[in-house]
């Protein structure tokens, strides 16, 4: 049997539990389970199937050993902001309610009365979203006082997967920023603001910074799954574990999932005037660090083009019929609200192209080109922001994740912003968590040290400006 690690990484759209293990110094990877993830609505709200996602774990954990990987350790990341709330019994209270609910609806503006706007910025240096998790307990406490009043304890949603393993009660750092309710400088919670919002402050532990183990597997699940393992921290906020494993530090990064989240890694945060205005993000990083982004809507929108068009084309088809209609001219702003959460993503983009005047998409691949154009279009702008806050200019782009599949949009970002562009690892977020299990049980030695084991253990490919 070989030893290796669980990496259970979960995103919006998919899942996948990964075991690595280092064999002459290359980090190997044997994928042992992948599933769908999706939000449904429950009690009126769009919401995570959360109890599923735990299901589904403990099959990738079975898995594992079916395939002869004894897990060592295991580590959860899943995308960010979203909750679950425990009372004093730890029974949970709350659904998983999802980032895209309108719950949060107009939200964002009540809470800039309770605590300023800039105030908010200033001391926690993120991004206005409107369905941080500050807005979302808001949200909850407008909604259903009661439950608050119940809440003896907040997890986030790898929190509570790693509570559910282990019974044991965490706030891990990395994902805790993405609340909004978090002192950047500090890195502790900040009182002061959850307390003007009414919300209890004995609900928060004491933010957990990655890279240590917090318990082994409850007893039961030792007997169920016939495994005994560690569960070992990484950044539990997907993104924080996908930048880990971007091979080079000297270049902007572009974590291209169901979101795009564009910047570069940066020792401390910048939350100047122009970098609130640029609405630039400052989340907490897994190697003491912080990621300086922007979320850009990302390939959300394809997703659910795809979903619009009953899944007739996959990914793949989505790329080739954008290359075959590479000339369609219009652009969308993808960062408009609309595009969040709209009931019909085809008519959503037809609605802002009729308003803007230009060419209506209405086959697959214009909707496609629409998309990734548009997509180029916003990357590109955000580069020239990154370069002005950082007063640097980057020669390169590098694309992690599922998106640098796409090599349509690869090809059109390295056009249009006249940088190299690279690509891989795709599955960098599953490879940050691995590494960060690694350097936790002392088999790496840091973080920077794992970066000349990323190169030489996966493919990076390279697109230039003209296709030279
Ligand atoms: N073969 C492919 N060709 C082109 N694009 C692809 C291909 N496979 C996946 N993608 C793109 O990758 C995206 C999924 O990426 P990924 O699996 O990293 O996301 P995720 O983990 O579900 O989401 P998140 O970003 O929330 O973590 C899809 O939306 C799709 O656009
Ligand atoms: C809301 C998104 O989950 C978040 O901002 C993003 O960083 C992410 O986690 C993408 O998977």
């Amino acid at each position: 049997m070989q030893k290796c690690h669980l990496a259970v990484d979960i995103g919006a759209s998919g899942g996948r539990v990964i075991a690595g293990y280092l064999a002459s110094g290359e980090l190997i990877l044997k994928e042992v389970h992948r599933f769908e993830n999706k939000m449904t609505t429950k009690n009126g709200h769009l919401s995570w199937d959360i109890d599923q996602l735990f299901e589904q774990i403990k099959t990738g954990i079975k898995k594992s050993v079916e395939k002869n990987c004894q897990p060592v350790s295991l580590g959860i990341d899943t995308w960010a902001v979203d909750f679950v709330l425990l009372n004093k019994e730890k029974e949970r209270i709350t659904e998983a309610v999802a980032y895209r609910d309108h719950r949060t609806d107009g939200v964002m503006e009540e809470v800039f009365n309770i605590v300023p706007k800039k105030e908010l910025y200033k001391e926690t240096g993120i991004q206005f979203q409107p369905f941080n998790t500050i807005y979302q307990l808001y949200a909850l406490k407008k909604e259903s006082p009661e439950i608050l009043k119940d809440a003896a304890h907040f997890l986030m949603i790898p929190d509570y997967l790693h509570y559910l393993l282990t019974d044991k009660i965490t706030n891990e750092y990395t994902n805790a920023t993405t609340t909004q309710l978090l002192n950047a400088k500090g890195k502790t919670w900040n009182t002061s603001f959850i307390e003007k919002l009414g919300i209890s402050q004995r609900i928060f532990s004491e933010p957990k910074k990655p890279l240590q183990a917090i318990g082994k597997i409850k007893d039961e699940l030792k007997v169920e799954l016939g495994v005994d393992f560690e569960v070992v921290l990484p950044g539990t906020h997907d993104t924080a574990s996908a930048v880990v494993s971007v091979p080079s530090n000297d270049t902007i990064f572009i974590s291209s999932g169901t979101w795009s989240l564009i910047g570069v890694e940066h020792q401390e945060p910048i939350s100047t005037e122009r970098a609130f205005l640029y609405n630039f993000t400052n989340e907490g990083g897994v190697n003491h660090n912080f990621r300086f982004l922007k979320n850009i809507m990302g390939l959300w929108m394809i997703q659910e083009v795809k979903r619009a068009f009953n899944h007739q084309y996959d990914y793949p088809d989505f790329t080739n019929l954008a290359y075959e209609n590479a000339d369609f001219p219009s652009i969308v702003n993808v960062n408009e609200e609309r595009f969040l959460s709209p009931d019909n993503m085809l008519t959503v983009i037809q609605d802002f192209c009729r308003e803007t005047k230009q060419i209506i998409p209405e086959m697959p691949g214009e909707f496609a080109a629409c998309i990734f154009n548009s997509l180029a279009v916003s990357y590109n702008e955000a580069v020239g922001q990154i370069e002005e806050l950082t007063g640097k200019e980057f020669e390169s782009i590098h694309i992690i994740g599922g998106g640098s599949k796409n090599n349509y949009l690869n090809e059109r970002l390295a056009d249009i912003s006249g940088k190299t562009i690279y690509t891989g690892p795709t599955e960098a977020t599953a490879i940050g968590n691995l590494i960060a299990q690694m350097v936790a049980t002392n088999e790496i030695e840091s973080i920077e040290k794992s970066k000349e084991i990323i190169n030489q253990s996966f493919h990076i490919q390279k697109f230039s400006s003209g296709g030279e």
